[in-house]
């Protein structure tokens, strides 16, 4: 029978494991311990206690974690099912071993000292468990060992911390990774505890700054920035740091240890606060954008040079895009269009052309759209006005190569043109031959088709066809004329579809031939039996196809051009004698105009005089009428005129020129007169004029004469002059002779 003091001994005993009990239960209600092991070296003791077993065991069994008892050599007494669970093994096989070889065997004496050092205080440690089927269990063991009546009673917390560890160990792969990564970025980083104000960890280089900085970190930083840059870059960092923006994001010069400046821009932000909100920790990245700049601060150099000369321009440039609506355009363009830019922008050439018009700057720039460069001359009425523009269009490409619109740049040639049509007034001829010659020539102009002019050399197909040209619907585009004659022949291809940048030796950019130049308009193509049987071929497939391949080029360009061949041969003859293709004569002898010989159409001529005469008047720059008398216009009249209006027109100009007075007398008549014996001339210098323009008529002169003397002869004049064939060629184009009729000595 027990004492009533052993009974309340045992009472306290039981009421004091029981307070130990709820506390674990507590602790596992928490989630703080997952499983508890009891052991104690008189477990004899603990069984005698039976209601206080059975409250351990129930408590134990409750637990969602294992527990065990274990003898003081570490032997399983007794144990939960889910300790058995946890180590992937039956009760009945736990029981009764050693709790130690289920360890890792390396850190089984450190289990053993646990169990020691529990015996003075609780003691927890991390240990790796392994299963039956060879997987490990992290675990966080805590013993506690009771000393009651010289018995002792450990008591052991397990955790099972696999999750944790593994959550652990993910995070620090991560961290490495991170490491590595900010290894091997070219950027900057740091971390920089703000109140010891030092760098914690960096890569920050760049300034050379190391981990192991002892700090001040902020004012050297800030003794290092560009004196212009200290207050934005503080701005910055305070704005942040107030809660006014969520990042740091700034762009300084800092001086580098090597003494260099160097553009850095930084981004970063607050890490860590403390409870009042005070940053503790800040983070972030330095990147060295010293290139970027550079490039930036070259790119807005050339682009105030190309605004200076986009707004200083007299041509007028534009940029349109995709939709062809005007995006950019200069003050020449305002100018033109008379308008504001801003009621240009956004616009496109049907809102701001009259319709007739618009139809074809919209062709032309959708080809432009498509990868054509084109380069015309075209007359438009703006608020009325007929304004002709030299316009040279490119197609916009972005960095990906892809067109995303146009560009554009367009010289107002409208005075030109008017001075070159001067020439050109309505014709009306007294002669039958002539009147019935220019109701066919005013059909032609009607109609796009191809046209065939014969006519005998200086007959005035060349002038004829810009007849025709000047009453098409081509008339506001350019007119061209190329004289095959007169061309190299090595050079008649480029110089008629032109080439390609290196396409032979000498062709040293691209160059575009004259039937790209005659886009939108008119090429007269003059002694067109003088092409070889190349050119012939090649253009016969431009008039199929309105394409062709520029010398040297693959890409087929196709322009838009009225073509008008011309001849004074009987190219039917030449067709026969195999020198001209059969299929290109029929091609071009669509439409065939016979020019009548001036000696046909005698009863033209006093008007033809009178044209000319004002045409030279205007030339000349005559400050008088010059004016034939009437026993001259006989003279005229009586002529033959083998070499038609040309010889006429050369006739009255050296008789103007000699003359040098209103009163026109004809002299020098089909060499009837005396050929000069000198070379002279008289000199105009009208104040008008400068040097250069008296020294090209003088050229001009020279030349002429110099044809006139050989009868026409190239090889001839240039020997008279003393100069080159090819210079001479030269001559003619720049002087404006080329058309002058005369012949070549070598074939095409
Ligand atoms: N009806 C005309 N009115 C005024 N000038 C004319 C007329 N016809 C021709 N001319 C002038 O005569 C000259 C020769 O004319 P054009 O060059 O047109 O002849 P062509 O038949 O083309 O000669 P070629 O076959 O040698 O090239 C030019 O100066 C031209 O301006």
């Amino acid at each position: 029978m027990k004492t009533n003091e052993e009974l309340l001994a045992e009472i306290a005993l039981i009421r004091e494991r029981l307070e130990e009990a709820e506390d674990t239960l507590r602790a596992i209600r928490a989630g703080e311990v997952d499983a508890i092991v009891i052991s104690g070296s008189d477990t004899e003791r603990i069984y005698t206690l039976e209601g206080q077993d059975r409250a351990y065991r129930m408590m134990v069994e409750t637990m969602h974690e294992g527990a065990a008892s274990l003898s003081a050599d570490g032997t399983i007494l007794y144990c939960n099912t889910r300790l058995a669970e946890l180590l992937g093994s039956s009760l009945e096989q736990i029981i009764a071993t050693p709790l130690k070889l289920y360890l890792v065997p390396e850190e089984r004496d450190s289990f053993m000292n646990l169990i020691g050092e529990s015996k003075t205080e609780r003691s927890r440690r991390e240990f790796t468990f392994v299963r039956s089927d060879g997987s490990k269990l992290h675990a966080l063991v805590s013993s506690n060992t009771y000393r009651q009546d010289g018995i002792e009673t450990s008591c052991a917390v397990i955790m099972d911390i696999s999750d944790r560890k593994k959550v652990e160990e993910e995070l620090q792969a991560a961290n490495e990774r991170l490491a590595r990564i900010l290894e091997a970025s070219s950027d900057g980083f740091y971390e920089w505890d703000l109140i010891k104000d030092r760098i914690q960890r960096s890569k920050a280089e760049l300034f050379g700054y190391s981990p192991d900085q002892t700090g001040g970190v902020w004012q050297d930083f800030m003794a290092r920035l560009h004196p212009e840059d200290r207050a934005r870059v503080q701005k910055a960092f305070d704005d942040h740091v107030q809660g006014h923006k969520p990042v740091y994001d700034c762009e300084y010069r800092a001086k580098m240890p090597s003494g260099e400046w160097r553009w850095i821009w930084s981004r970063g932000k607050v890490i860590e606060r403390d409870a009042d909100g005070n940053p503790l920790r800040a983070a972030g990245a330095l990147t060295d954008i010293t290139a970027k700049r550079e490039i930036e601060d070259q790119r807005r150099r050339t682009e105030e040079v190309f605004r200076a000369i986009f707004e200083g321009a007299q041509d007028c440039i534009y940029i349109k895009d995709h939709l062809l609506r005007y995006k950019e355009v200069n003050p020449a363009m305002e100018q033109l269009f008379q308008l504001p830019a801003a009621d240009i922008i956004g616009k496109t050439d049907a809102d701001l052309l009259e319709p007739s018009e618009s139809g074809y700057f919209n062709d032309v720039d959708s080809r432009v759209l498509r990868g054509a460069y084109i380069e015309d001359e075209h007359t438009r009425r703006i608020h009325g006005v007929p304004t002709t523009l030299h316009e040279i269009r490119v197609p916009l490409k972005d960095s990906e190569g892809n067109i995303i619109g146009i560009c554009g740049i367009a010289r107002n040639v409208t005075e030109r043109k008017e001075q070159k049509e001067v020439t050109h007034s309505q014709n009306e001829y007294p002669s039958e031959a002539m009147q019935e010659t220019i109701t066919y020539l005013r059909l032609a102009s009607k109609r796009d088709a191809t046209i065939l002019l014969l006519g005998e050399s200086g007959s005035g197909k060349d002038y004829f066809a810009k007849f025709i040209h000047q009453r098409s619907p081509r008339s506001s585009g350019p007119f061209f004329a190329v004289n095959c004659a007169a061309v190299a022949p090595e050079l008649a291809e480029s110089e008629l579809f032109g080439h390609e940048r290196g396409a032979f030796t000498g062709a040293q950019g691209r160059k575009r031939g004259q039937l790209e130049l005659a886009e939108g308009g008119t090429l007269l193509l003059n002694e067109v039996g003088e092409l070889s049987l190349t050119l012939q071929a090649k253009l016969l497939t431009f008039l199929d196809t309105r394409e062709f391949t520029r010398v040297g080029g693959e890409k087929p360009v196709s322009v838009s051009a009225r073509l008008i061949a011309a001849t004074n041969k009987d190219l039917k003859t030449e067709v026969d004698a195999g020198r001209f293709r059969m299929d290109l004569f029929y091609r071009l002898n669509v439409m065939t105009i016979t020019i009548p010989p001036l000696r046909e159409r005698k009863a033209d001529i006093p008007l033809l005089v009178k044209r000319i005469l004002a045409q030279l008047r205007f030339e000349l720059q005559l400050p008088y009428e010059p004016q034939l008398d009437g026993t001259s216009m006989e003279i005229l009249i009586d002529y033959d005129w083998p070499g038609n209006v040309r010889e006429l027109r050369n006739v009255l100009e050296r008789s103007v020129m000699l003359s040098n007075s209103p009163a026109v007398q004809i002299i020098d008549l089909g060499g009837r007169s005396e050929v000069l014996s000198d070379w002279s001339h008289t000199i105009q210098f009208p104040k008008s004029e400068s040097i250069n323009d008296i020294t090209r008529n003088m050229k001009s002169r020279l030349v002429s004469e110099a044809l006139r003397r050989s009868g026409g002869s190239k090889k001839g004049a240039a020997k008279l002059l003393g100069i080159s064939r090819y210079s001479l060629k030269h001559y003619l184009k720049t002087l404006d002779l080329g058309f002058y009729g005369v012949h070549d000595d070598y074939e095409m």
